[in-house]
């Protein structure tokens, strides 16, 4: 596992509070927050036997997914024979178990060494970051993170390991939040690589960044225009309408009716950038799941809607279907298809490291390798480079990207002049509602350390050009 250097573990602040909007954990006797409780003859009510516990099991197969295989939060989800049958309410207490642990990784794992005289195996160390973030982060009562985590332990197969464990969450119980302080969180819940690549985005800008990241992030929507605001709404500065975190969606009245779909306040900049008009032929490049093609087809232009992976392709048909938006859909590699006359207008959504989406995906951060952008930043050339193929003289084109690394931002942006893409700069006017996005190159950047009051936002990057005639 990745720790981070012993350097940053220097005296800063102390614990920290609750995000605004963040929903409080409700935890009960020997529950991780939001587990469903046992029946009274000690069965549960889908019948599992009485030491059962889908939230544990799930949770740690993901923290182990992330930190043994490198494997995202979402795929062990999805995968997990537990996770299959476990209901909705223990799959999302489990995914909030786990995000909160590998969101604290760093300060968990400084937490643990002292009390351990060596590295234990990788699924111990799991075992004890659910263990110590039920205790620190998660208002779980001690007797239950430790038992419960103990009793992880003895169901998968580590009981040589359940004394240590007992022992050392114990000690992180009787220490308690005392033992976070002095510990620099934002630090040592970022690695090292990141770390240094965000201090190149300004002063305090990393910090900044770190710290939007130590909460879950609410729930943004983008509205169709006229649509009501949902109740306990705020409208932000930027048209996009904010929810508590954990608020569910389809619970919303008027998600049937397509009234609003879900988007990050960040997110929903890049599309706004392309200012497409009625009638114009425009495609949305890597489309999937469609919060971006959305917003072009409310303009009135003709969009085709172009996604390379079949199943998500079905999802983006899905949401179009709700949001009564009619668009076409190609399944089709962006870097090799051709339209059949060239294009007023291009979004391309270039697939990234999405470094600037870790508040709601955790994992992220741990699972990304500096050496995994050679791979990233080559795909987003040869899409550049087919965008431009696929545009009309004069033709405009948005390059976006939800990551927060300059390879795959600025550094792409300066590449795309090779293929006669010329920049042409957004301007003060159209980010008036977020001017701090605004680079001096006339780029949009944001990151999750900006709206702190308002509970922060994505990180994205966004550059605008013009095919040379
Ligand atoms: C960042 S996500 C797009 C999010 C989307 N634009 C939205 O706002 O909802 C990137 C998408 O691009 C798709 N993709 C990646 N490479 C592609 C390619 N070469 N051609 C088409 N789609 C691609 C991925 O499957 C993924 O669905």
């Amino acid at each position: 596992m990745n720790i981070p250097s012993s350097d940053a573990q220097k005296p800063k602040r102390p614990p920290r509070g609750r995000a605004p909007g963040s929903s409080k954990s409700r935890s009960r006797k020997g529950q991780a927050p939001g587990t469903s409780n046992g029946t009274s003859d000690g069965s549960t009510s889908t019948g599992t036997p009485r030491n059962a516990d889908p939230t544990r099991d799930i949770a740690f197969d993901i923290v182990r997914g992330v930190i043994e295989n490198r494997r995202m939060l979402e795929t062990t989800l999805s995968r997990s024979p537990d996770a299959k049958v476990a209901d909705a309410r223990d799959r999302a207490a489990a995914h909030r178990l786990a995000a909160s642990a590998l969101r604290h990784m760093g300060t968990l794992s400084a937490v643990l060494e002292p009390f351990l005289r060596k590295e234990p195996p990788e699924p111990v160390r799991a075992a004890l970051l659910l263990g110590s973030a039920q205790l620190l982060f998660l208002e779980t009562p001690p007797h239950a993170a430790v038992g419960t985590t103990v009793d992880l332990m003895r169901r998968r197969g580590l009981a040589p390991f359940a004394g240590l464990a007992n022992a050392v969450l114990r000690k992180v119980a009787n220490g308690g939040p005392a033992l976070l302080e002095g510990l620099d969180q934002d630090r040592l819940d970022v690695p090292s690589w990141l770390w240094s690549s965000w201090k190149t985005l300004g002063p305090g800008v990393a910090r900044a960044i770190a710290r939007g990241l130590e909460h879950e992030a609410p729930l943004d929507l983008t509205l169709r225009p006229g649509a009501e605001v949902p109740e306990g709404g705020d409208l932000l500065p930027t048209g996009s309408v904010r929810l508590p975190a954990g608020t569910k969606v389809t619970e919303l009245p008027g998600f049937g009716d397509g009234a609003f779909w879900v988007q990050d306040a960040a997110a929903a900049l890049p599309a706004r950038m392309l200012a497409a008009r009625p009638g114009e032929q425009v495609a949305d490049l890597c489309a999937a799941p469609g919060g971006k093609t959305a917003q072009l087809a409310l303009t009135g232009a003709h969009v085709t809607a172009l996604e390379r992976d079949a199943g998500r392709l079905e999802r983006l048909t899905q949401n179009m279907e709700r949001l009564k938006l009619t668009v076409t859909t190609v399944c089709a590699d962006a870097a090799a298809w051709q339209p059949e006359a060239p294009l007023d207008a291009i979004l391309l959504d270039a697939p990234c490291s999405a470094t600037g989406t870790a508040r709601r995906h955790p994992d992220a951060l741990w699972i990304k390798r500096p050496r995994d952008l050679a791979a990233l930043t080559e795909a987003q050339d040869s899409l550049l480079a087919a965008a431009a193929r696929m545009l009309k003289p004069g033709g405009r084109l948005v390059y976006a990207v939800c990551s927060l690394q300059q390879e795959e931002g600025p550094d792409r942006a300066r590449a795309a002049e090779r293929y006669g893409l010329k920049p042409d700069p957004i301007r003060p006017e159209e980010l008036a509602d977020l001017p701090e996005a605004l680079t001096p190159e006339g780029w949009l950047r944001t990151h999750p350390g900006m709206w702190p009051e308002r509970g922060g936002m994505d990180g994205f990057f966004a550059a605008r050009f013009v095919k040379a005639g």
